[in-house]
């Protein structure tokens, strides 16, 4: 029986880099001292800036963001894997001046495991009026991610991602056992999807779904749904936050319960090749 104790870090990011270390850091202290191995933080754990100027004031690379940075430290102190949901920093891309909004797994040394781009972007017009347009801001990736780590494997997705369901489906057929969802989702449609799409989505994967989530009213205004979440391969919450202030949330992923999960449907082997009437 392989298990591995995590914890799902639920922030509200400030604005300022320095506000949002200073933010986390101690979110991901408990969280360590409280035994994870793994511990798992939101979308823009760096910073959460709506505005376009103020954000390009601060973005940098992500070698030289200090949030980045200093969590690379955090994790090689504590001895445990980070996974910063997501930063936002320059994409690398000459010729596109937006950012990419990147998941970077970093290992128990304080190096860099992986990275994902995020590839849906959220532009949408929501009947209560909201509206979004990440893709004038950020430069969408360009693949899927699967990384290695000590426990099996960790598919990368961001927030609207999780309404991709065949991005899932690969990422498990390529043999993740857990799925990180890091997330900034809107309160009308967190509260009319998230918990479902959640749930769904490891019910079709047979894997653990793990989401941490902002939450609550940020500096700008801006609102986010908060109840990060973490699904069990079978589809039960095993553990989420049922409100939107910054919190830790503890929960132990058991293994055999991917293998008990598909050997019972094993659907992931029986994906047929089909036509659609023209
Ligand atoms: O821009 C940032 O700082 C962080 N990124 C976000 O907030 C992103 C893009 S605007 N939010 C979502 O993808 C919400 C998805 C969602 O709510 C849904 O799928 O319904």
């Amino acid at each position: 029986m392989t298990t591995l104790p995590i914890a799902l870090i639920q922030t509200r990011t400030p604005a300022s880099p320095a506000a949002a270390f200073a933010h986390v850091e101690p979110l991901i202290r408990e969280a360590a001292a409280g035994g994870a191995k793994l511990i798992l933080t939101p979308e823009a754990t760096n910073f959460l800036i709506q505005d376009r100027a103020k954000r390009d004031a601060v973005l940098t690379t992500a070698d030289a963001d200090e949030v980045v940075q200093k969590l690379r430290g955090l994790a090689r102190e504590l001895g445990v894997w980070l996974l910063i949901g997501s930063a936002i920093v320059k994409s690398g891309h000459d010729g596109d001046d937006r950012a990419a909004n990147r998941s970077i797994l970093i290992d128990d040394a304080g190096e860099v495991a992986a990275t994902y781009d995020k590839l849906h972007v959220y532009d949408v017009d929501l009947p209560t009026g909201e509206r979004w347009r990440e893709s004038a801001s950020i430069r969408p990736g360009d693949g899927a991610v699967i990384a290695d780590t000590p426990w099996g494997k960790l598919g990368l997705t961001i927030c609207y991602d999780i309404r991709f369901p065949q991005l899932h489906r690969a990422l498990a057929k390529a043999g993740a056992v857990m799925i990180s969802v890091p997330a900034a989702f809107t309160v009308p449609t967190g509260e009319a999807h998230w918990e479902t799409l959640l749930r769904a989505r490891a019910i079709e994967t047979g894997a653990y779904v793990l989401a941490p989530a902002q939450a609550g009213t940020h500096e700008d205004g801006r609102r986010t749904w908060g109840r990060s979440t973490v699904v069990a391969p079978w589809g039960e919450v095993i553990a989420n936050l049922d409100n939107d202030e910054p919190g830790v949330l503890f929960a132990t992923l058991d293994f055999d319960a991917v293998a008990r999960a598909r050997n019972a449907v094993p659907q992931l082997t029986h994906d047929r090749e089909f036509v659609l009437p023209s």
